[in-house]
């Protein structure tokens, strides 16, 4: 073959100029594709074919960027004061305070983003192409130029290229030109010199998709040098959005640092009237207070929380594509599903046969064509009936699935393509047909691919021998209620006669019988092609569905067996239970949708409302939501009516996500606040407008992402629990300072306070971001999304519960030193007037080192919301495990050693205070267990907070 060439040494009009033959050999390529070898070398040559990413934002800037927010300028100027104030190693530890925030901070984005760019390479984008003469399916970034790309319905076209053939192509080419029609392309030369590349008929180009049709292109440009490459650093620089949560919980932060400035002034203006210090150690005292309210860390908390719930779900085959659909899924209300493949295991047999004249039975399952057509009590070939040959070779002949032999012995056979075509290859070879010969004597000249809007498709043959006088035929399958309104005859017994009444109720009513056992069953049909039959093209390539499907002779009905996936039921309950209703949105047939949501609990009355595609076209939206307020199946729909069920639905108020696998999908994937596509029989245009991608096409994938979802917002929850209960405690003795007019002296010095929110509170914090959803996180009913993060409820526990059974922990320990040491009630408490006190230092230390273990009992507390924690196990949070060690080495540490003791105005401590202190954890959480339990008692929840009477049903 001779030297690759790009064809930036051709330019692309000049390809364009040329026909298609020779387009090959501009390309050094052929109609059979390069061979591996030549492929690999101009590989080697030009590098893979990928878009390189254009300069992200700089590392140093966004690193910087966690210093200069609102929050960091405040701590960078209160240091300034506290050194203005004559107190420089505060200046220095509130400084270190937002210096190891900021690193903190940054090193949890990195961790989240690390996580979302690992998800975008588990999703590999994979192109079909000739090579070697055959084909293949490669991923796109090993595309060469000269490789003979296949495109189909729905596929994203991964490199610039030359169509070398066209059935029906249409490009969206709205990536490249914003234009959102699609455009036609064809791969005749043009010559009009005036075209821009976009406009030329016969080029295709990266990052657009095939909106409809198929065709071979051959590729002229990769990676770098193609159209979008070029463009490539325009669209690259659209910065994430932020997520809802992420926005709420900003503002959030920014309300609460009001408030600290706000309590900071109170503070102030009360330590100089009460207590009669000087402004300057006022504002020393108030600075403590304001840095202890302010919630660092929240937010960059809260986006790792959310990333890791997205790398949960990527392990439970659900990949979310933005950090804001894991809330949406948090609060979806109704699931809007397929049928075949996401509710059903999509691996179809065929177990029957019909026509006219006769009832067949298949059997052997699988896709191993190991099995035999029987009827009558005896086995049929196809060379024994022409109609159940007819049926089969039409069946067979209208597919573009493969199957795959197994490579070893006694291995599965597997199939390339649509699992619906494939087990019709499987009847056809059972009844004994060589589909390799029926294809060299019946050859294809043409495909009218399938639509899911016509449900049906067709494929135009040369033939050798005529058929009822013709010499070409149009095979058509599809949806057995269509074809037989569209067929004038039938075939029975051998013979063609005309459609009456009778047979169609005949066809119906065997159609029928199998559908309300749950079978999916597939017409097929044929129309003789006279050459000089009016209104009929000379030339194949004109035929379009219009000119082809009508006036077919019927030949018969294969039904085939595609049982519900095993875990579905169990999800669907799961759904019922979260009070999440599910509804099916099927292109199949009424019966057929109705038996299988029956099989699975998805209906349960005795009749169910069924909407049908055409139904819904009747329908106003006042009767629409009517009816979507009880069990309504919607069959035979085409994908676009998706759309209108979703906007109905949040029209309603509801939350819904949306299954879709198809192009037409696309506007109900984006319209749905959760568009869920198939990765395995999803095509690219669909995973593309879909915020989440199943990778196992699993209904009960998505019901996992739901209790993820859930979870992660639990845990911001219980993370915010936390934070704030510990403002009590550091509140309180400063007010009791304050109220006593010193005379009972600060509990709790300004640096010990730093301490509690540097050190010790961040990382037990942390830890429950990481706690696995609570067993009856699916048990309640979805969140109100307009529900604020912060409710009274979060509030009450956190300052009036959790927050005062700290306080007293604190300000017990305090007196518990002073009385250690003598003081008794009307006595002057050590330490007023002598900040170095060894009893008031022991005291402030005890205060300090209160808190830390009562906020050891208070993170267990935190980690289930109604659940005893016993039940989740109390120690089964390693990070929360970690972060108790930490804390309490820490405040061990800042005891013993001289240099710490000076500035942590501390001292060790004694076995007795060791022994008030590590009581404090079981006490706090005894207390709070106990707590629960009533709660649990008063409301019939079992001791894992699971509701023991009802299951919430909708
Ligand atoms: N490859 C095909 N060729 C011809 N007809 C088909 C093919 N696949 C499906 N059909 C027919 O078209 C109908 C609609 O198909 P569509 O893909 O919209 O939905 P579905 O596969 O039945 O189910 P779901 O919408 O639940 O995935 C099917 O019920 C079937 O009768």
């Amino acid at each position: 073959m001779e030297a690759p060439k790009q064809a930036s040494s051709s330019p692309i009009e000049e390809i364009a100029k040329l026909t298609p033959d020779k387009v090959f050999s501009a390309m050094g390529t052929a109609a059979a594709g390069l061979t591996s070898d030549e492929a690999a070398s101009r590989q080697a040559q030009c590098g893979k074919n990928t878009i390189q990413a254009t300069k992200k934002k700089s590392q140093v800037v966004v690193f910087l960027s966690n210093f200069t927010h609102l929050m960091a300028i405040l701590l960078w100027v209160a240091g300034i004061i506290a050194f203005v104030a004559g107190m420089p190693e505060l200046g220095v530890a509130v400084w270190l305070v937002n210096v190891i925030n900021g690193c903190f901070s940054y090193w949890q984005e990195h961790q989240a983003d690390k996580a979302t760019e690992a998800l975008k390479k588990m999703l590999p984008s994979y192109v079909n192409v000739i090579r070697d003469g055959h084909e293949q399916k490669i991923l796109a970034e090993d595309l060469v130029h000269g490789d003979v790309m296949l495109l189909e319905e729905g596929d994203k076209i991964s490199a610039d290229g030359r169509v070398v053939r066209a059935s029906d192509l249409q490009v969206d080419q709205s990536t490249l030109t914003g234009e959102s029609n699609p455009v036609r392309k064809t791969s005749d030369a043009v010559l009009d010199e005036d075209l821009t590349a976009s406009e030329t008929p016969n080029l295709v180009f990266e990052g657009t998709s095939v909106s409809e049709g198929n065709g071979r292109v051959v590729v002229t440009q990769i990676g770098m040098s193609t159209e979008f490459g070029k463009i490539a650093s325009l669209t690259q620089n659209m910065g994430e959005k932020q997520s809802p949560l992420q926005k709420q919980l900003d503002h959030l932060t920014k309300q609460i640092t009001v408030f600290a400035l706000f309590m900071g002034i109170v503070f102030l203006v009360l330590d100089v009237v009460f207590v009669h210090n000087s402004i300057a150690a006022s504002f020393i005292f108030a600075l403590g207070m304001v840095v202890a309210f302010i919630p660092e860390g929240l937010l960059p908390t809260v986006t790792l929380s959310l990333a890791m719930a997205v790398q949960r779900m990527s392990k439970r085959n659900a990949l979310v594509k933005s950090l804001s659909s894991v809330e949406a899924l948090g609060s979806t209300s109704v699931i809007c599903t397929d049928k075949t493949g996401t509710l059903t295991q999509n691996e179809m047999t065929v177990n029957h046969l019909w026509t006219p004249s006769r009832e067949y039975e298949v059997t052997g399952v699988g896709y191993a064509p190991k099995g035999e057509v029987r009827a009558d009590g005896r086995s049929f070939s196809a060379a024994d009936d022409d109609d159940l040959r007819l049926l089969l070779v039409g069946g067979a002949l209208c597919s573009n699935a493969r199957l795959i032999e197994p490579e070893k012995e006694g291995g599965r056979y597997t199939v390339l393509g649509d699992p619906t075509e494939a087990c019709l290859l499987v009847s056809a070879q059972k009844a004994g047909l060589d589909l390799s010969e029926e294809e060299r004597l019946i050859p294809r000249v043409r495909e009218l691919p399938f639509e899911s809007r016509r449900k049906r498709m067709s494929t135009i043959h040369q033939l050798e021998r005529p058929l009822d006088g013709a010499t070409r035929v149009a095979f058509v399958k599809g949806a057995p209620n269509e074809l037989v309104r569209l067929s004038t005859k039938v075939r029975v017994n051998g013979e063609v006669v005309e459609m009456t009444d009778s047979l169609r109720d005949k066809i119906m009513h065997a159609n029928d019988g199998y559908a309300e056992d749950g079978l999916r069953v597939l017409a097929v049909a044929y129309r003789p092609i006279h050459r000089d039959e009016k209104g009929v093209p000379t030339s194949v390539s004109e035929y379009t569905p219009d000119v082809i499907e009508h006036d077919l002779t019927f030949v018969g009905l294969e039904v085939m067996q595609d049982p519900p996936r095993p875990e579905v039921a169990a999800a669907v309950a799961e759904c019922h239970r979260a009070g999440i209703r599910v509804i099916m949105i099927t292109g199949d047939y009424g019966l057929t949708a109705v038996s299988i949501a029956r099989k699975i609990g998805i209906v349960k009355s005795a009749h169910p409302k069924v909407f049908s595609g055409p139904e819904l076209e009747k329908t106003s939206d006042e009767e629409l939501r009517k009816a979507l307020e009880g069990e309504v199946v919607f069959s035979r729909m085409a994908p676009e009516q998706k759309l209108r069920v979703v906007e109905n639905l949040q029209a309603m108020g509801e939350v819904v996500a949306v299954t879709g696998d198809g192009v037409n999908d696309s506007p109900a994937l984006k319209k749905a606040d959760i568009g869920v596509a198939m990765g395995v029989t999803g095509t690219d245009v669909a995973k593309e407008a879909a915020d989440m991608i199943l990778t196992d096409d699993n209904f009960a994938s998505i019901v996992s992402a739901v209790e993820e979802g859930r979870a992660v917002y639990a845990n911001i929850r219980k993370f915010m629990l936390y934070i704030l209960n510990s403002n009590v405690p550091e509140a309180v003795p400063s007010a009791v300072y304050l109220f006593s007019g010193g005379a009972v002296p600060l509990p709790l010095t300004t640096m010990q306070i730093l301490t509690i929110d540097l050190g010790t509170d961040m990382f037990p914090a942390l830890g429950l971001g990481s706690e696995p959803p609570e067993k009856d996180v699916m048990n309640r009913p979805p969140r109100d999304p307009s529900e604020p993060l912060l409710t009274g409820k979060v509030m009450r526990k956190a300052f009036l519960w959790y927050g005062i059974l700290g306080a007293l922990s604190s300000l017990g320990a305090f007196f518990f030193a002073q009385w250690a040491a003598g003081w008794r009630p009307g006595d002057t408490m050590f330490g007023v007037g002598a900040d170095l006190d060894p009893t008031y230092v022991r005291a402030t230390t005890m205060a300090l080192a209160a808190i830390v273990f009562s906020q050891i009992g208070e993170v267990m507390n935190c980690r289930t919301e109604l659940a005893s924690v016993f039940s989740v196990g109390l120690f089964s949070n390693k990070q929360v495990n970690k972060g108790i060690l930490f804390e309490v080495a820490l405040i061990v540490f800042i005891t013993l050693f001289p240099p710490f003791q000076d500035v942590f105005h501390t001292c060790p401590l004694n076995a007795w205070d060791y022994l008030y202190l590590v009581l404090l954890p079981p006490a706090v959480l005894a207390l709070e267990e106990a707590r629960k339990a009533i709660v649990r008692r008063q409301g019939h929840y079992d001791r894992n907070g699971v509701r023991m009477d009802t299951q919430s049903e909708r």
